[in-house]
């Protein structure tokens, strides 16, 4: 890993274990019977850790959208050609996209960043941090080299970094990318079958097995054509050999630009003790990528719901995550984070403003 990387990872802190176990006692003395708000209790829990305050904040949140390009597109992996992801870029400039709309509703400061879309854009209110114009068809080349996915790592460390100096108090990161559910399918099967793809031996029909189980329709492709992805998916992986314990090997040569830029978002947030609300597919394998590069980052993540792509499952399992939400949802941008976020607002608003048994004279349970 390039050294400046490799240091800021070495520099994310611990959790505060101590501050989440007083918070669990604080709960205990709020006029409920115990543990009767259930899971929004343990997300309380887990924001005191993450922010070491027993009355944690998460609001305002920010929102960061990556978009870039993927040159495997050509391959005809997507049900949309690759200019959507520009079109939808002005559209979230303009403010007429799903996480435009989720971001109005719960207050969250919105920022859209080019880390690679394929063609030059500039339009006001856009960040441009283009690493390059969309990766390489990795189905006939590594998607970019090492260099390029540290600075798109980095370039999502930069943005998360302003954010939180503007006053975040916890991030959700989005993405917009024709062809991303190829790429993220790749990486993830790298991740989940590890040593048998390194290999040099031909891979077998179980591993075959696996790496299509993590491979679905994404933005609706019909069955036939989700065969052709898996086995593009399948071949590039068979000519790559991308080694699961080295993220940054498995990122250059399947992965993607906004996944990168996602990923070093969730470091940045990890650094500065602020809760990541993790979206869907997409954002689960970019959750995956980081706490590859450094494992305390998996403390700070929260998942907001579960996708209906079906890799979106084993992501969330290697990850040992339960989503607040299943809502059937399967867009990504981070809309499904955006659509969790009441929740655990709800329960930073009930550790911060309940009343006490003592506070407002009700008899606890101890008497009884
Ligand atoms: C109009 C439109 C808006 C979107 N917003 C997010 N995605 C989602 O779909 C893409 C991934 O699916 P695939 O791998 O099948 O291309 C990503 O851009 C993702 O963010 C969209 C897709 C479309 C078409
Ligand atoms: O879950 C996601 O993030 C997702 C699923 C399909 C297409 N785009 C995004």
């Amino acid at each position: 890993m390039q050294a400046s990387l490799n240091h800021y990872c070495l520099s994310i802190p611990p959790v505060d274990r101590q501050a989440g176990q007083e918070a669990a006692r604080y709960l205990d003395t709020l006029t409920k019977p115990k543990g009767s708000l259930g899971r929004l209790e343990a997300i309380a829990v887990q924001l005191a850790t993450i922010t070491g305050q027993v009355k944690p904040r998460v609001s305002p949140p920010g929102i960061i959208v990556f978009a870039a390009d993927h040159g495997v597109a050509e391959e005809g992996v997507s049900a949309y050609p690759q200019e959507v992801t520009a079109q939808m870029v002005r559209n979230f400039l303009q403010g007429g996209a799903a996480i435009n709309v989720f971001a109005r509703q719960i207050g969250a400061l919105l920022e859209v960043v080019d880390v690679g879309v394929a063609q030059p854009l500039e339009a006001s209110g856009l960040v441009s941090r283009k690493v390059r114009y969309g990766t390489a068809n990795f189905l006939k080349e590594p998607a970019m080299s090492q260099e390029e996915a540290v600075a798109a790592v980095e370039a999502g460390i930069e943005r998360a970094e302003a954010l939180i100096k503007r006053g975040i108090k916890s991030l959700i990161v989005g993405e917009m990318g024709i062809g991303n559910t190829t790429a993220s399918s790749a990486m993830l099967a790298a991740f989940l079958c590890g040593e048998k793809i390194r290999g040099s031996a031909e891979l077998d029909t179980e591993v075959i097995g696996q790496i299509q189980g993590v491979v679905g329709p994404g933005t609706g492709l019909e069955q036939e054509r989700v065969n052709h992805k898996r086995s593009v998916i399948v071949r590039a992986l068979a000519l790559h050999r991308p080694d699961g314990n080295k993220p940054l090997d498995v990122l250059s040569k399947v992965g993607g630009l906004e996944i990168a830029g996602m990923a070093g978002a969730m470091l940045a947030a990890a650094k500065h003790r602020i809760p990541v609300i993790v979206d869907g597919f997409i954002c689960t394998v970019a959750a995956l990528l980081a706490v590859k590069l450094c494992p305390r980052v998996s403390d700070v993540l929260l998942a907001g719901h579960r996708s209906q792509e079906p890799g979106h499952q084993v992501a969330l399992s290697l990850l040992d995550k339960e989503p607040l939400l299943d809502l059937g949802m399967r867009l990504g941008e981070g809309s499904g984070a955006a659509v969790a976020f009441p929740l655990v607002e709800a329960a930073c608003r009930m550790i911060g403003e309940m009343a006490t048994f003592q506070s407002a004279g009700v008899t606890d349970g101890e008497g009884a």
